[in-house]
């Protein structure tokens, strides 16, 4: 079997165990592989890794010509890793690009992150960091990183709770940069549908309890105060009510309150978006539900058992049977 250091440079189709193909693997490897591998002192492969216990990590291709490696598979650090590491990767890297590899995705968990140094000062840089782990990458193709960046926004949701006077529910919060009435709402946790952030946010602050009926508005803020630099993509959902009595939260709220429509969409105390949706949602309680709202189908996605859902205006049967 070869070393774990110098399996880890191959590709995991060349990374094989079979007898006697070490000199061709060897052959493959490159020059540069090689004399990194010997290590400064020419001690053989060993002296990438093996003899001081680094086992090195076996690199990934994915289906964009990049490669993956995670360095969660590491054995416990030793003595010497950082210096171990940086020939791996120095000698991988080159490989990589003799190989025509366009990129490098490098998994560094949090405990090892002084790895992440060493493949900075290999021109690696951060893309992202998540749930102790830092992924960092370095773009080997031709021209300009094509590289997609990291997540770009955040996702708010807010939902507009109707009850049988067409009194609006909304609520006044001290936290917040803009004192004024706004509806309920919060930032949406990773995987959660649009519909349920709505009704668990309006759960949690005012204790009413909702059903999802559609989408009304969505803004887009660029550089949003509290979005950490990103942009901030804010929802505003329809939602029908099952319970009346209010509990709300006292940490994110002041006062809360059912207000009539037709005073929600004239008070000055409200925030633009509240202002805007209340007349919007006068229209529709005026003329129809239907002249405002985005509703929801789901479908199943080209992904084998994942479903994606779908909003849209209504759209008449006669279109959607088009085939
Ligand atoms: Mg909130």
């Amino acid at each position: 079997m070869l070393p774990a250091g110098r399996r880890a440079a191959l590709p995991e189709a060349e990374a094989g165990t079979a007898p006697g193909a070490a000199a061709s693997r060897r052959a493959m490897a490159g020059p540069a592989l090689w004399r990194a591998l010997r290590g400064a002192r020419g001690r053989g492969p060993a002296a990438a890794g093996g003899s001081w216990g680094w086992g090195g990590p076996r690199p990934r291709p994915d289906k964009y010509g990049g490669v993956s490696v995670e360095l969660a598979e590491l054995r416990r650090p030793r003595r010497r890793e950082r210096a171990a590491f940086g020939r791996w990767l120095r000698a991988s890297v080159a490989q990589w690009q003799q190989e025509g590899r366009v990129a490098v995705w490098l998994h560094v968990p949090i405990l090892r992150s002084g790895l992440a140094a060493v493949a900075a000062s290999q021109g690696f840089d951060f893309h992202h960091a998540e749930s102790g782990s830092a992924t960092l990458t370095r773009w080997l193709g031709e021209g300009p990183s094509r590289l997609p960046a990291f997540a770009s926004h955040q996702l708010g949701v807010a939902g507009e709770v109707q009850n049988r006077l067409h009194t609006s529910l909304i609520f006044f919060s001290p936290m917040q940069t803009v004192n004024g009435w706004k509806f309920p709402g919060g930032l949406s946790n990773p995987g959660e549908d649009i519909g349920d952030t709505a009704v668990r946010e309006v759960f949690e602050e005012t204790g009413i309890k909702s059903e999802f009926k559609s989408i009304l508005s969505i803004r887009q803020q660029h550089k949003h105060p509290g979005a950490f630099g990103k942009s901030d993509m804010y929802i505003i959902c329809r939602l029908q009510p099952s319970s009346f009595t209010i509990n709300f939260c006292q940490q994110e709220c002041l006062r809360c309150e059912w207000m009539d429509l037709d005073e929600l969409a004239r008070t000055k105390h409200a925030t633009p978006i509240t202002s805007n949706v209340a007349k919007l949602l006068l229209y529709g309680y005026r003329e129809g539900f239907d002249k405002i709202d985005i509703t929801m189908r789901e479908f199943p996605a080209v992904y084998t058992g994942l479903f994606y859902k779908l909003y849209h205006r209504e759209l008449p049967e006669s279109y959607r049977n088009i085939t």
